[in-house]
């Protein structure tokens, strides 16, 4: 693990207007190879204005980037698209190209002016392709392809484009949660298998939390926190960044929770799962359901049902959760 990028006092934004503005600030941190970090913020924050200025795609307003020891304005066009691959996920309207060709893209900073692919260029192209694993969609034109399988298809580009660093910019945006994981646990797998350094920005904290190495947080005071997911959370600053009504950082679990309030509360009698899932179901509907709740109402876990003890009232059996809810109505 080696420190591929370094930010010195970098200070990002946009001079074109008056007075100018400044996203963020002050920023010293790096970012190492071997690592997965992602940059997480709210919307607007200027993620992407990050990026923008990590990739020279737009000035920085003063402060030092050194990727791989050099000061970013010091490399050419040509060195920086040899040292820097960069995937964004505007769906991009690609017609008549097949996954091969939009892959072969990628070599574009190696082959001449005809982009002639040689025996090389191809070895680079397969590796890409099977290293995200959709060596099966090679001769698939691109616009037929699911969201995901595109979102992978790019990804092999950039792989094929065959730099040490890797920016993505939302890649998990427009997925469904199993291809959310999908495709961070691969970022993730390609960071240690390839040594690469993958730094991306995403709204998917509690995927982030937990898959990433680093965790780079983006303030409303243009400041930006930067550590390991845990240190994060034991620091308190995760907590900080989403004390919002309504959102707890859970630092014991290092994950969020949505605080539903309550205005009853009922006791309830059993352990495990079942215990678990009433309670949650139950805070949902502003009912707390715990074991010392100061009420004469019970709920019991018995085995594999469910015993509802409303004071003076006849006691009721059910089975699910949804016939308690049900029940339960007429009392509270
Ligand atoms: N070309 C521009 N000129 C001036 N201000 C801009 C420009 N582009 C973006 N901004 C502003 O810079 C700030 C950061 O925007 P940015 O797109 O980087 O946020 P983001 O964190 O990527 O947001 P999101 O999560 O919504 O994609 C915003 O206030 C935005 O309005």
């Amino acid at each position: 693990m080696t420190k591929s990028i370094e930010l010195r006092d970098l200070a990002i934004g946009y001079k074109n207007r008056q007075p100018v503005k400044v996203v963020a600030q002050h920023i010293d941190a790096s970012i190492f190879s071997s690592e997965l970090t992602c940059l997480l913020g709210a919307n607007g924050i200027g993620k992407s204005t990050l990026l923008r200025t990590l990739s020279a795609f737009q000035p920085k307003l003063s402060g030092d980037v050194f990727i791989h020891g050099q000061e970013i304005g010091a490399y050419s066009e040509k060195a920086l698209a040899r040292l820097i691959s960069v995937v964004l996920t505007e769906r991009l309207d690609i017609k008549n190209m097949s996954v091969h060709e939009l892959v072969a893209l990628g070599r574009s900073p190696y082959t001449g002016f005809w982009g002639k692919l040689t025996p090389e260029d191809h070895k680079e192209i397969d590796k890409a392709i099977s290293l995200v694993k959709i060596t099966h969609l090679t001769h698939r034109m691109v616009h037929t392809l699911s969201d995901g399988e595109r979102q992978k298809a790019m990804i092999a580009k950039a792989l094929a484009q065959n730099t040490p660093v890797i920016f993505l910019d939302e890649p998990t945006a427009f997925l469904d949660f199993p291809s959310k994981v999908e495709m961070m646990q691969l970022l993730h797998r390609l960071s240690r298998e390839t040594q690469k350094t993958i730094f991306l920005s995403t709204h998917d904290l509690e995927l982030a939390l937990q898959i990433a190495d680093k965790i780079w947080l983006m303030d409303d005071r243009a400041r930006i926190h930067v550590g390991t997911p845990e240190d994060l959370s034991l620091n308190g600053d995760l907590s900080n960044f989403f004390a919002r009504k309504g959102i707890l950082f859970d630092k014991d679990t290092g994950l969020f929770r949505v605080e539903n309030d309550f205005d009853r509360q009922i006791r309830l009698v059993g352990h495990g799962q079942r215990y678990s899932m009433i309670r949650k179901a139950l805070l949902r509907n502003r009912i707390l359901a715990e074991r010392n709740a100061p009420s004469y109402d019970t709920i019991e876990i018995v085995e594999n049902r469910i015993l509802l003890s409303i004071e003076n009232q006849p006691q009721i059996w059910v089975d699910t959760i949804e016939e308690l809810l049900e029940k339960m109505k007429n009392y509270y």
